[in-house]
């Protein structure tokens, strides 16, 4: 179940808008068009049972390379496979081995109660009644369902929506699960249970899953592997903790002390003593582990309080998206 990708281009062209008179007539039967490269030369491939997250600012093309990656859009050139197939030459039978959930949109039928809805999941793979019985059954209960089952869709809050929409994409017991803003405008609670049994489902059922996100909370908790990307062009694919090393590889030691001077000298640790009286040690972990750090500074003083400051996924991101932004 590998996802292979390379090269992978979209341009998207639009005819190029005149000015004037008549300018929507003049637009209509222009031959220029002004190309966007929404995807821009992407590799990358995946293997069964990671989670990644895919991510990068507004525009960067994920949407458009989960869309090819889901059949839905035909690259201008370049190839993907998904298990051997190619999702745009075979939709039908890449559409079994995927399930996919678009955040700002719904798959269930607005009118129908969630039970009815989910039901007709069951002609569109084939599924025999017993399998579908007993995969609704475990969705339903992983995802806390029972509740709202006769609740009509369009009456039910985003996040139970969105339960709803996970179980749809599972139904059919997919071995890869495509995310784009799964935890848009949900609540912490609610985000919390999405990501609680996105990390089930890899765990326990080994299923792959590729997240696009704007909230990096959802890529710390979830994924060990991350594929950046801006203007269409894959920045980084690695390991979270490696990104974070690479840009952000100092760690922060909060400490307050029983008395008022800080006298311990401790090679490569810069101090500042900020205004409420705690003094903050900034220090790279390749250099002086905290464990060692701490050790240092109470063999000197007396502490009554301490904590540990790591760098945040968030704060590296904006970090490289500033530094990017014209
Ligand atoms: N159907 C389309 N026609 C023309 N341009 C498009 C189309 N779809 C996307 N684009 C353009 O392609 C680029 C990438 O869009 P895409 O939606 O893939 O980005 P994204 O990374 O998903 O952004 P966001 O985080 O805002 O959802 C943007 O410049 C967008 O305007």
């Amino acid at each position: 179940m590998t996802i292979k990708v390379q090269e992978l281009v979209k341009e998207f062209r639009r005819p190029k808008r005149k000015s004037g008179r008549f300018t929507a007539l003049r637009t209509l039967f222009s031959h220029e068009y002004a190309s966007t490269r929404a995807v821009d030369g992407v590799d990358f491939s995946i293997e069964p049972g990671e989670l990644i997250g895919y991510i990068g600012p507004n525009g960067a093309g994920k949407s458009t390379t989960i869309k090819m990656l889901t059949g839905i859009l035909v690259p201008t050139s370049g190839t993907v496979e998904v298990a051997g197939v190619v999702p745009w030459r075979e939709r039908e039978r890449n559409a079994r081995q995927i399930g996919v959930v678009f955040g700002q949109r719904t798959g269930l039928w607005w009118d129908l109660p969630l039970r009815d809805s989910l039901e007709l999941v069951r002609p569109l793979y084939d599924l025999p009644r017993q399998r579908f019985l007993a995969n609704l059954e475990t969705f339903a209960g992983m995802l806390g369902l029972d509740q709202f089952m006769d609740v009509p869709v369009r009456q039910l809050s985003l996040g139970q929506r969105m339960r709803g929409d996970l179980a749809a994409a599972m139904l059919h017991e997919p071995q890869i699960l495509y995310l784009d803003e799964p935890t848009v405008g949900l609540d912490i609670v609610a985000k919390r249970r999405i990501r609680e049994f996105l990390s089930r489902l890899n765990r326990d059922a080994g299923t792959t899953v590729i997240l696009t996100t704007h909230d990096l909370d959802d890529v710390e908790e979830l994924c060990t592997r991350v594929i950046l990307v801006d203007h269409g062009k894959v920045l980084y694919d690695g390991d979270v903790a490696e990104l974070k090393r690479q840009h952000a590889p100092h760690h922060e030691l909060i400490v307050h002390l029983a008395e008022p001077a800080f006298t311990a000298d401790i090679p490569d640790v810069q101090r500042t003593r900020r205004e409420d009286g705690f003094v903050t040690l900034t220090f790279d972990p390749a250099r002086i582990a905290a464990a060692d750090l701490i050790s240092n500074v109470l063999a000197v003083h007396r502490v009554t309080d301490l904590s540990i400051v790591r760098p945040k996924l968030e704060d590296v991101v904006a970090d490289i998206y500033a530094e990017r932004s014209p």
